[in-house]
């Protein structure tokens, strides 16, 4: 299939000011932001944050109170053939469960016109192809979650929406679907990914979406989202002249604290700072080095108090 013959060409998503309001629930709240090909976007949220109704906004499973969600500039409902543009895994795959794999996929391709191949190669996409011929029903979970890429991927789309694909997956199940999504953004197309394993995205994401409460929190790439917290950057230093190091280190209002590790650990001060400070007061370095917090931290400080159950 060349690109040619499927317009959109640009995967971009672009949600603008999205609104979901249910009975008492303002699920999403005039969301805004951008999904760029050809990277892995992170979606995170604490949970009710309205990352699935989102998500399942932008696949006309759910209609909008007010807003817009399109890819390549159309929303979905007005995509044709619009599983050769999309393709999605909301939840664990579910299919009949007397069918095998292989058979599952077939029937996907036959429903949706695709060529009946299509499933073998996707099969193989996800690393089933040993178990191309059990039953469903024999499946583990993560061979469910695979079977439910590999159906996302039968259409060969620019574009994946996945909520939560890590769910029931073993380290080395997880590791697998770093490698494969990362694979899938390096060849141009567009991944957009929900998940709470937030350590998980900072290998995983490019760019992270960061919603609470159904309010946009924070966009951007992964480091400068990190880079830009100053709350919780400390520098980490190692000296055999702790007390002279602490004493001169406080007369420049630096907060330290000990590690229980024998090093210290300064906020309030950068790096080159503690470095200026120890030369001027004779101190020996052994160490010096500036922590970020990670992900976690920023999501705990980016979400504080809007978490919880609407
Ligand atoms: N069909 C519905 N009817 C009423 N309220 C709903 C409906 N679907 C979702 N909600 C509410 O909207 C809010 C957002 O839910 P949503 O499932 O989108 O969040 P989420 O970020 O995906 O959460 P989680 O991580 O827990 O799955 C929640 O308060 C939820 O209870």
């Amino acid at each position: 299939m060349s690109d040619g013959q499927r317009s959109p060409t640009s995967g971009q998503i672009v949600v603008s000011g999205l609104t979901k309001q249910y009975r008492n629930v303002r699920a999403v709240n005039n969301l805004s932001f951008t999904v760029e090909p050809g990277r892995v976007t992170g979606f995170l949220g604490p949970n009710g944050a309205g990352k699935t109704t989102t998500l399942r906004m932008l696949l006309n499973l759910v209609t909008p109170t007010s807003g817009t969600a399109t890819i390549g500039g159309q929303r979905y409902a007005d995509l044709v053939e619009p599983l050769r543009h999309v393709g999605a895994v909301l939840e664990a795959s579910s299919a009949h469960k007397g069918r095998t794999g292989i058979n599952h996929l077939r029937v996907l391709c036959a429903a949706a016109g695709l060529p009946r191949q299509r499933a073998d190669e996707a099969l193989a996409l996800v690393g089933l192809t040993p178990a191309a011929k059990r039953k469903f029903k024999g499946y583990s979970l993560g061979m469910k979650q695979r079977l439910g890429i590999a159906a996302a991927m039968l259409g060969d789309p620019r574009v994946l929406v996945l909520d939560e694909p890590a769910n029931g997956l073993d380290p080395e199940g997880i590791r697998w679907m770093r490698g494969l999504l990362k694979g899938l953004a390096h060849e141009g197309r567009t991944v957009l990914v929900s998940s709470h394993l937030l350590s998980e995205m900072q290998l995983l994401a490019d760019d992270v979406v960061i919603i609470a409460a159904g309010h946009l929190v924070r966009q951007g790439p992964v480091d400068q989202v990190i880079g830009s917290m100053t709350q919780g950057v400390r520098v980490r230093v190692r000296t055999p002249q702790a007390e002279a190091l602490v004493a001169a280190l406080k007369s420049q209002n630096a907060t330290v604290d000990g590690d229980g590790q024998g090093a210290l650990l300064v906020a309030g001060v950068d790096a080159a700072t503690v470095g200026r400070v120890a030369l001027g007061a004779g101190v020996e370095l052994h160490e010096l080095t500036t922590e970020r917090p990670d992900l976690e931290g920023v999501f705990l400080e980016l979400t504080a108090g809007k978490a919880g159950i609407r």
